[in-house]
């Protein structure tokens, strides 16, 4: 496996601050790749010298073999946390100039941002201020801003932050189109049920260091399973006595129980069965959300 985007053993220094400690991450081309980490855990700073931005102290980032160049502008496409529109300047003057400052001829950058535009059901937009949009449609006409010039590598740094859940399915349909054509995507996210939807692999950062990375198949195979989900036909009692079950709670369609080891799930299976019908019983995987939690929940700043 050859990987186009390579970041390795990557530090980065603010004064005394370490702002991200000896990171590694490597992309395949067609993927989007995680990267998650409670506020200030160095993932900007990450994307930030991935773009040739800022410059890493120690450590290589490398895309197709070789380090940061001029050329890489024109391959790449950012969406950063903070939105940067000139909120008085038309958006088709301001995105196709966007696009020009990317290497786009204007009369191509125009065609793309009306194809564009018309895929966000937004072509009204097209001369309209950036000012006179409501939060979430300026967030799709800042991701056009990313996307126009057709990238092969695409910094996402909270993309859906803002967006109501029609627009979020929309961007969302959008990033996976553009990882199905082959680009390679870095993708940062608070919300643990969008990467799960998105992402093969993620590396989770915590205080500049990487604390769990890999494959999040994987990983979350690699957590016990500590939650039941059990409904039944009529009520069941006595759960919260059984050895291990750290505890229950009663919900409209049956219970989620907590367990601490393992062999509890076939007693609560027992007791479950001798009081009543079954319609459904899973021992779940832990949610990403879950995972997170507990590795970086409990030494939150
Ligand atoms: N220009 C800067 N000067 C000084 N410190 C900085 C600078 N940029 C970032 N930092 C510090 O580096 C650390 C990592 O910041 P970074 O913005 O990368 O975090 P983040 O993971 O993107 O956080 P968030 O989820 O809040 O966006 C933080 O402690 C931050 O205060």
């Amino acid at each position: 496996m050859t990987y186009p985007l390579v970041v390795e053993n990557v530090s980065k220094q603010y004064g005394d601050k370490t702002a991200v400690n000896s990171i590694r991450l490597q992309v395949k081309q067609g993927e989007i790749y995680g990267l998650l980490g409670a506020n200030g855990a160095g993932k900007t700073t990450t994307m930030r010298m991935v773009l040739g931005l800022i410059y890493p102290d120690q450590g290589t980032i490398t895309w197709k073999g070789q380090g940061y160049r001029d050329e890489l502008r024109s391959l790449m496409g950012y969406l950063p946390e903070e939105r940067g529109l000139y909120p008085k300047v038309k958006i088709s003057e301001q995105i196709t100039y966007l696009a020009e400052l990317r290497g786009m001829k204007r009369s191509a950058a125009d065609r793309s941002l009306k194809e564009w535009l018309e895929r966000f059901e937004v072509s009204d937009y097209y001369n309209r201020k950036v000012e006179e949009l409501s939060k979430g449609n300026q967030q799709k006409i800042q991701f056009i801003a990313a996307v126009i010039h057709n990238p092969e590598i695409l910094i996402l740094d909270e993309a859906f932050s803002g967006l109501d859940p029609v627009n979020v399915e929309l961007l969302k349909k959008t990033v996976k189109s553009l990882r199905d054509a082959g680009k390679t995507i870095l993708f940062s996210s608070h919300r643990m049920d969008h990467v799960e939807e998105l992402c093969e692999n993620i590396c989770i950062l915590h205080r500049s260091n990487t604390i769990l990375q890999g494959s999040l198949k994987e990983i979350k195979a690699s957590f016990p399973r500590e939650r039941i989900v059990l409904e039944t036909e009529t009520r069941v009692h006595g759960l919260e006595q059984i050895p291990g079950v750290s505890s229950v709670n009663e919900g409209l369609n049956g219970y989620e129980i907590r367990i601490e080891r393992s062999e509890a799930a076939q007693s609560v299976l027992q007791v479950a069965i001798e009081q009543s019908v079954i319609t459904r019983f899973q021992v779940m995987e832990p949610t990403l959300n879950e995972i997170f939690i507990q590795k970086v929940g409990g030494q939150h700043e």
